[in-house]
């Protein structure tokens, strides 16, 4: 699928529309209280700053004429204290909304974690990691302060315009307009880049994403990177996204740059049109030159909202394709997820039923089809073929990590697809080829699907599939702590954690996809003992390349050509003479 590489820009999956502002009010609402609050203080600070300019005309028009020296003072004490109660307001204002935008993020951030957390595994498979991780963790920090500060700074800008103006036209009604005179001119420039803004912003978030997505991949296979020396190679690509992304920001901030150009030369027109106006007309009566004074103050007051308006309105495009990717990654479908009325699958025997089963990735390409059979419960099952075959995905079909295309998977009888996936996943005991491990202690991988586990327990677990030993010879034992990924230990170690972790939860249903093979011979001669005693009662399926380590399962199927093509006891297989018994004596002979 073509997002699922780190160079191709994702398209948006849904284009934004006012409803995604809409949603982000959500998240607002519930600051509503503080915000309110940060609000309130601004507009004083800010009706308490307007007043200076008042102050101003009068010192000019009356006090300074008069002489009155005591008035003079009375006035500068005014001024600053205006100064000193706005400082105030505005640090306990700035204040609140830091928590009230780290608030907003921390609400969206968790969203957007517990949606991740339920996406299927389809979602994973489809895009580098990478871009997924910049959504959460970028995206979501870029739109904070627009969505905190920003609405509050918007309304507050506007209140303030508002109050200017009837200051303004409250000291001359001629030379307001002429301030005001500036706003069409505005309103074009933004009308004409609007588009072309909004779009470079885009572009911007497509990038950024494309870039994370590589430096992802590239630390992740840095090993293999390394190996083939690709290093240069590999720096050239980045190079290549890194320039992209650069590009793309200088044209977004070329337009950013724009707005406040206009402004700021809008401001300063308007400033000298005011001296002109007032130059022609001043006369004692019509316009004094305490009005002039108070006026061009007011003009720079007035185009400084605009100003900061036009930067607000910068930052609201630009987060503007941030929450389009937040959101949308929100209304990803959790394609695999409860019915309505999904059923709790009961304590289960372990029957594993395939009812005329097909399934396909992408649709129209089948990887299995009409695929039936049943297995008893307490049945060990080997799952052999070649690579490719759909062995790991037929596992996965029956955890439900996908949803069949057509037919059924029944547990005991009951649908997969109708009982609730919780109690249907409990039950299983799942171990996957990537035996992933998780920064914390061996302790805490094993316990990880079994959070009340006892240390008796865990350590049962691991002397089972012949860890315990291993795990003792590091200095702290089971308190050892691993890293992510557990880089610090070697692939079997890994393998026989996270089987001991797989068989904790005491399954009825075990799944072990690969699980020995990178354990040598010895080991995996001992661990077979114990397993054989494990197996025991349990439904089993066990996907093996290394035919020794099955050939004692009840029943061997080998899948090929979209189904099971062979399928029996090792000996009824070996009789058959067919493609097991070809792999089985090819496999032999290596050996
Ligand atoms: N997430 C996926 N999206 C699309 N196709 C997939 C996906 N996973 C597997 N496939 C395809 O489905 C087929 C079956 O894959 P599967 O992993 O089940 O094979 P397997 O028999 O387990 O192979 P192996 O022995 O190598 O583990 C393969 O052709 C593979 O390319």
């Amino acid at each position: 699928m073509a997002r699922n590489k780190f160079d191709i820009d994702e398209n948006l999956e849904s284009p934004f529309n006012i409803k995604h502002f809409k949603r982000a009010l959500v998240y607002i609402r519930k600051q509503q209280k503080p915000m309110i609050i940060a609000f309130l203080l601004s507009a004083i600070s800010a009706g308490v700053a307007l007043s200076a300019p008042l102050i101003i005309q009068h010192v000019v028009d009356v006090t300074i004429p008069s002489k009155d020296k005591s008035a003079l003072l009375f006035w500068s004490g005014m001024t600053l204290l205006t100064i000193i109660v706005s400082v105030i307001l505005a640090t306990i204002r700035s204040r609140i909304m830091t928590r009230v935008g780290q608030d907003i993020i921390f609400d969206i951030r968790t969203d957007l974690f517990k949606h991740l957390q339920k996406l299927p595994f389809q979602y994973y498979d489809d895009r580098p990691q990478g871009k997924i991780l910049i959504r959460v963790v970028n995206y979501v920090n870029s739109v904070s302060d627009v969505l905190s500060n920003g609405i509050i700074n918007f309304i507050l800008e506007i209140l303030n315009l508002i109050f200017i103006a009837i200051f303004m036209f409250a000291v001359d009604v001629k030379l307001s307009f002429v301030i005001l005179g500036g706003l069409p001119i505005f309103a074009g420039v933004i009308l004409l880049i609007k588009n072309k803004q909004r779009r470079a912003w885009q572009a911007v978030s497509n990038k950024s994403s494309n870039m994370n997505a590589y430096m992802q991949e590239s630390i992740s296979g840095i090993r293999v990177t390394q190996i083939f020396t690709r290093e240069k190679r590999n720096e050239g690509t980045f190079t290549r996204l890194s320039t992209n992304y650069r590009n793309v920001w200088m044209r977004a901030m070329y337009f950013n740059f724009l707005i406040p150009f206009s402004v700021d030369n809008l401001a300063t027109i308007v400033t000298t049109a005011i001296y002109f106006v007032g130059l022609i007309t001043l006369g004692p009566e019509e316009i004094t030159f305490g009005v002039i004074l108070a006026m061009s103050s007011y003009a720079a007051r007035f185009w400084q909202p605009i100003l900061n308006l036009s930067n607000l309105y910068n930052s609201f495009i630009n987060a503007v394709s941030y929450l389009e990717r937040i959101f949308e990654t929100l209304d990803e479908p959790v394609t695999v997820s409860d019915i309505p009325n999904a059923r709790t699958l009961p304590p289960i025997q372990g029957r594993v039923t395939f009812d005329n089963m097909t399934f396909a990735y992408d649709p129209g390409h089948n990887i299995l089809e009409n695929l039936s059979f049943d297995i008893k419960a307490g049945e060990s099952v080997a799952l052999v073929g070649p690579t490719g075959a759909g062995k790991t995905t037929v596992v996965n079909l029956i955890s439900r990590f996908y949803n069949v295309s057509d037919g059924r998977i029944l547990i005991d009888g009951h649908d997969v697809a109708e009982v609730k996936l919780e109690s249907l996943r409990s039950q299983m005991g799942i171990m996957l080829q990537d035996s992933f491990i998780f920064s914390g202690t061996i302790m805490d991988n094993i316990r990880y699907g079994k959070l009340d586990a006892t240390e008796e327990e865990v350590i049962a677990a691991a002397k089972t599939v012949c860890a315990d030993e291993f795990i003792r010879e590091f200095e702290n034992g089971y308190m050892t702590e691993v890293n992510e990924r557990g880089s610090k230990l070697s692939q079997g170690q890994r393998q026989l954690i996270s089987f001991a972790r797989t068989l904790l939860a005491n399954p009825r249903i075990l799944i072990l996809d690969e699980a020995t093979s990178s354990i040598d011979a010895r080991t995996e001669r001992l661990l077979q003992k114990g397993l054989n005693e494990l197996l025991k009662g349990r439904t089993s399926f066990i996907i093996a390349h290394r035919l020794s380590t099955v050939k004692n399962c009840d029943r061997i199927m080998y899948v090929a050509d979209k189904g099971i093509a062979e399928s029996g006891s090792h000996d009824e297989l070996i009789a058959m003479r067919g493609r097991y018994y070809r792999l089985y004596t090819a496999q032999k002979m290596e050996a």
